[in-house]
C-alpha cells in the first residue's frame, strides 16, 4: 500500500513530562509508508555475551580466531587482517585505534578480561566530540536517565566497573597530551557515565549475518516511544554498495496511523508476557509501560501469560489465572471459575523457573522428546497459549514432519494444529508484522509443508485420499507458502529475512514442480 505524498515531513516531534520527546503523525499514515530513513551516528560491538566465542575484528566485526589470528598493528586489538579496511576507516576502528594504542604490554595474552569490545560504543562516542561535533551535539541531546542511575544502582556500579574505569585507567589516564588535546577536551568520569547511561536508553541492536551485534545510536529513530503494539517496523541496511549506507535505518508504517496520533516501536520482546515485557522496560528504559496489551488481562485475548488454576487443595478447578491488574506490581491473580487468588511474586517465581527450563532445552537445540516431556510438564500449569509453551512449539513444529519417526498422519495433524494456534496467536500480538514476521513466516512455511506431507499420505484407515480432498490441502498449502513469503516483503535488507526468502522460495518451487508434475492446478 503506502500513500505517496512526501510533500511533507510525515513526523513532528512533541514533547511531554510523562514520555519527554516522541514523535506524532502530520497526515494520515498508511501501512508501507517512510516515516524516515536516516544513517547511524555511532556504531560499535555489543558485549561479548561468552568470552571464549569469536571476537568480533574491530574493523568490520567479522568473527576472528583471537588466538591464532591477526593483530591491529597499533593498537593490538584482534583484527580479520591488518588489510581490513575498516582499521583505517574514521567510522570503525580509524580514530579509536590512537587511544586504544596506549596498552600495557601484557594485555596479548588476556584476551578475555583485557579486549572489551563493549567499551568500544562509548569510546566512539566521546571521540565524535573534536572529529563529528554536529553528532556529538545529537548524541548529548538524547535522554541518559541519569537521575535514576546514580551511583550505588546496578547501572551505575556495572558501567563503572566495565566500561568507565576501564577506559579511564586503561587508555584515557594514559594518553599522550597532543592526542588528548586533538580528540578529547572534554572527559571525565560523568562524562562516560552518562554515555552509558545514553547508550543504554537509546540504541539500537543489528545483528550481523556472521553473528556478531552491534548497537548503533540514530539522532531521530531513537525520539519513538515505546508501544507492545508498534505500528511501525524498522529495517537496517546490510548490504548496500555504497559503504556510507551501511546500517542504516528505514522506519515504515504498518499499522495506520492518524494524524496527531504517536508514531510508536517496540523496545521489548513481542512474545514476552506482560509482566517480563514491563519489568525489562522498568530495568533497562526506567519507565513503566501502560499501552493497550500491557492494560489487558488477557494480552488482546490471547492469554499469553494465563496460568491454570491449581484448585483449592481439596478441588480441583478448570478456571483460568489472570492478573486483576496488569500495570500494578502488587497485583493479585484470580481465578475465572472459583475464589482462589495468587500473589504475583509467587507466580513471578514460577514463571522465571518455568522460563529457565524452556531457555535450557532450547539453547541445547532440545529434541523431540525433550520438547514434548517439557511441554507436557509445563502444560499442567499454564494456559495452553502461555508464551512459554509457545516457544517449545515453535521449535516442534520445525522437527515434527521433518524427522523420520516423526512423520505420522496423527504428527502432522498435531503440527497443523500447533502452526494455526500459533499463526492466530502471533497476528493478534503482531497485526503489521512489525516484529514478528519472521515467527510467522517460520509457522505459514511449515504449516505448508505439513499440509502437502498429508496430502500425499493415504489415511490412517488405509483408504486414498479423494482428488477432492488432496486439491483442498494444496489449496491451502499455496495460500500459506504466499503468506510465508509476503509477511518478510519488508525484511528483505536484511540477511536473516532474505536467508528464510531464499529456503522458502525454493519450497515453492518444488511445491510448483510437484503439482505440475501431478497435473493439478490450482
Ligand atoms: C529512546 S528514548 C525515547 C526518546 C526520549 N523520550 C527523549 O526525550 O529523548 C526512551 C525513553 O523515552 C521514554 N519513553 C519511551 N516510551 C515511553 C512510554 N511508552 N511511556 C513512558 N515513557 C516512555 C522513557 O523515558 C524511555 O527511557
Amino acid at each position: 500500500m503506502g500513500q505517496n505524498d512526501n510533500s511533507t515531513t510525515p513526523y513532528k516531534v512533541a514533547s511531554s513530562d510523562e514520555l519527554g520527546r516522541y514523535m506524532v503523525a502530520t497526515r494520515d499514515l498508511l501501512p508501507g509508508d517512510l516515516v524516515l530513513t536516516e544513517r547511524p551516528l555511532v556504531f560499535a560491538p555489543k558485549a561479548m555475551l561468552d568470552p571464549e566465542a569469536q571476537m568480533p575484528c574491530v574493523g568490520c566485526y567479522k568473527p576472528v580466531f583471537t588466538d591464532i589470528g591477526e593483530r591491529c598493528a597499533k593498537c593490538g586489538w584482534p583484527v580479520c587482517s591488518g588489510n581490513c579496511p575498516g582499521l583505517v576507516d574514521p567510522r570503525h576502528h580509524g580514530v579509536e585505534c590512537a587511544v586504544l594504542s596506549t596498552r600495557p604490554d601484557c594485555v596479548l595474552d588476556n584476551m578475555a578480561d583485557y579486549y572489551r569490545h563493549d567499551a568500544l560504543l562509548p569510546l566512539r562516542c566521546i571521540l565524535l566530540q573534536n572529529t563529528e561535533p554536529e553528532k556529538w551535539k545529537s548524541v548529548l541531546d538524547m535522554q541518559s536517565h541519569m537521575e535514576c542511575r546514580g551511583p550505588g544502582t546496578e547501572a551505575y556500579e556495572e558501567a563503572n566497573e566495565f566500561i568507565v574505569e576501564y577506559l579511564l585507567e586503561n587508555f584515557i589516564n594514559k594518553l599522550d597530551k597532543n592526542i588528548k588535546n586533538k580528540y578529547l577536551t572534554d572527559i571525565s568520569k560523568e562524562l562516560i557515565h552518562r554515555i552509558c547511561g545514553i547508550i543504554d536508553t537509546n540504541a539500537l541492536e543489528i545483528r550481523l549475518p556472521e553473528g556478531a551485534e552491534l548497537q548503533a545510536l540514530y539522532a531521530n529513530t531513537c525520539i519513538l516511544e515505546h508501544s507492545c503494539i508498534p505500528n511501525t517496523k524498522h529495517t537496517f541496511n546490510q548490504s548496500s554498495a555504497d559503504k556510507n549506507d551501511s546500517y542504516k535505518i528505514t522506519v515504515k508504517v504498518v499499522i495506520p496511523i492518524m494524524k496527531d496520533e504517536h508514531i510508536t516501536t517496540m523496545y521489548s520482546h513481542a512474545l514476552w508476557g506482560t509482566e517480563a515485557r514491563r519489568q525489562h522496560l522498568k530495568d533497562t528504559k526506567y519507565f513503566s509501560c501502560k499501552c493497550p496489551r500491557c492494560s489487558d488481562p488477557t494480552e488482546l485475548g490471547t492469554y499469553l501469560s494465563a496460568m491454570k488454576c491449581f484448585g483449592d487443595g481439596n478441588k480441583s478447578c478448570d478456571g483460568v489465572h489472570l492478573p486483576q491488574n496488569p500495570l500494578d506490581d502488587d497485583t493479585e491473580w484470580a481465578c475465572s471459575e472459583c475464589p482462589v487468588k495468587v500473589n504475583n511474586s509467587q507466580i513471578n517465581m514460577l514463571i522465571s523457573q518455568m522460563g529457565e527450563e524452556v531457555d535450557g532445552v532450547l539453547m541445547m537445540g532440545g529434541s523431540v522428546p525433550m520438547l514434548e516431556n517439557l511441554l507436557c510438564r509445563l502444560s499442567t500449569f499454564l494456559h495452553p497459549n502461555h508464551y512459554h509453551l509457545y516457544s517449545l512449539k515453535h521449535s516442534l513444529v520445525q522437527l515434527y514432519g521433518r524427522q523420520p519417526s516423526y512423520m505420522s498422519e496423527e504428527i502432522l495433524d498435531k503440527k497443523i494444529k500447533m502452526c494455526k494456534d500459533l499463526i492466530q496467536i502471533t497476528t493478534t500480538l503482531d497485526p503489521g508484522n512489525a516484529r514478528l514476521s519472521l515467527y510467522s513466516s517460520v509457522l505459514q512455511h511449515e504449516l505448508h509443508s505439513a499440509l502437502i506431507l498429508k496430502a500425499k499420505k493415504v489415511k490412517s484407515d488405509g483408504s486414498f485420499k479423494t482428488a477432492e480432498e488432496i486439491k483442498s490441502l494444496l489449496l491451502e498449502a499455496k495460500v500459506c507458502i504466499e503468506r510465508a513469503l509476503e509477511v518478510l516483503k519488508d525484511d528483505m535488507e536484511e540477511t536473516s529475512g532474505r536467508k528464510l526468502y531464499d529456503v522458502i522460495e525454493e519450497s515453492k518451487k518444488d511445491f510448483e514442480k510437484y503439482c505440475k508434475e501431478k497435473g493439478i492446478s490450482l
